[in-house]
């Protein structure tokens, strides 16, 4: 289960660098027809193992990216990071953290979605959206130190102060995106969860946005929790990359490394997915079939159907992950 770790002795919490600790989490959906029609069907449970045993731990101020194709269980991880999720197994827990301030406490987590159509409500002025955190976690005293400090969010994320008595249909996609930041700093958020937070933005955009979140990571000393289904996007903010498949990471450890040295066979395809500008006709492999159902999921190594390395081996045994060199891998042949 989602826990803070309690302030027991201040001093070594705050020596700690790790802020985010994930052992083993799980989560797994029942998806099984409803009990009456299982009975008259004699269909089994169905269970779907949205994320499978994943464990890693995030040090503070760094960036810790996931990247994988759709349904592997990123945005599930997410959800449980921000408690939004119980883990159906495992733990994950926040450690205490000594804030500029002086004081030391659980870090602030806050969550950035994909859709910044969606997530800003539209019938509110963005001035009031921002404001909202400010006045509910009472974090300054009076409307004046709350429009204040509404005034300079805006600046920071690189909008007008004028921009508060707008609403939110009156913004472009990259726009709205920075209100979105604006309000997760409004928290005095430390630690971001970012959901595919470019994805719906036009390719220009998403690197307005990139630069900007790398820019308030050494500013604030922000700690991101980065979810993406595109390498080329995390590449250039990662500090540590997990590749994750069919609820499980394949390989994890350095950005740099996995994304120069890729020692998984899946992390070479999708890094093959990239364009590269200085060898545009460089030979590049499509990545072949389906993600398999998690529901039903292969056995043995669950990557070894769209494997052209595959040996009876891959069809029968899982690989564990272990250290390879710095960074984590599950391959029989790493
Ligand atoms: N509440 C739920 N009930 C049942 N199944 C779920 C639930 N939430 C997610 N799933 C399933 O869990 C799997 C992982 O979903 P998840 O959204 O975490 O993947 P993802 O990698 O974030 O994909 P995408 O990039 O498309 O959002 C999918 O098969 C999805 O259908």
């Amino acid at each position: 289960m989602l826990e803070q770790v309690s302030t027991l002795a201040p001093a070594k919490a705050a020596g700690d660098d790790i802020i985010l600790d994930v052992a083993a989490a799980c989560c797994r959906f029942d998806v099984s027809a409803p009990a009456l029609s299982r009975l008259f069907s004699h269909e089994p449970r169905r269970i779907l193992r949205a994320v499978e045993s994943v464990s890693f731990t995030v040090r503070r101020g760094t960036t810790f990216s996931i990247v994988g194709e759709s349904g592997c269980g990123k945005s599930t991880l997410a959800r449980m990071v921000v408690g939004l999720q119980r883990p159906t197994e495992g733990r994950l827990s926040f450690r205490d953290i000594r804030r500029a301030d002086g004081t030391i406490g659980p870090p602030r987590v806050q969550m950035i979605f994909q859709d910044p159509y969606a997530s800003l409500n539209p019938r509110w002025r963005v001035g009031d959206i921002i404001a909202e955190p400010i006045r509910e976690l009472k974090l300054r005293s009076g409307e004046a130190a709350v429009q204040q400090r509404v005034g300079d969010l805006l600046e920071v994320v690189g909008l007008s102060r004028t921009d508060a008595s707008r609403y939110p249909h009156a913004f472009s996609g990259g726009q709205r995106q920075r209100i979105s930041i604006a309000r997760a700093l409004a928290t005095e958020a430390d630690f971001l969860v970012c959901d595919e937070p470019t994805s719906a933005l036009d390719v220009s955009v998403q690197a307005q946005i990139l630069n900007l979140m790398v820019r308030l990571q050494k500013e604030f000393g922000l700690t991101y929790l980065f979810i993406s289904h595109n390498l080329s996007v995390v590449r250039h903010m990662s500090d540590e990359l997990a590749i994750m498949y069919l609820g499980r990471f394949v390989e994890a450890g350095p950005a740099e490394q996995v994304f120069t040295r890729p020692q998984h066979p899946y992390t070479r395809l999708l890094l093959d997915t990239i364009p590269d500008v200085e060898r545009p006709n460089r030979e590049r492999r499509p990545m072949s079939g389906e993600v398999p159902s998690p529901i039903n999921p292969p056995a043995g190594c669950t990557f070894n159907p769209r494997c052209a390395q595959a040996a009876d081996r891959c069809r029968v045994e899982r690989p564990e992950l272990r250290q390879l060199g710095g960074v984590s891998v599950s391959c029989h042949f790493a």
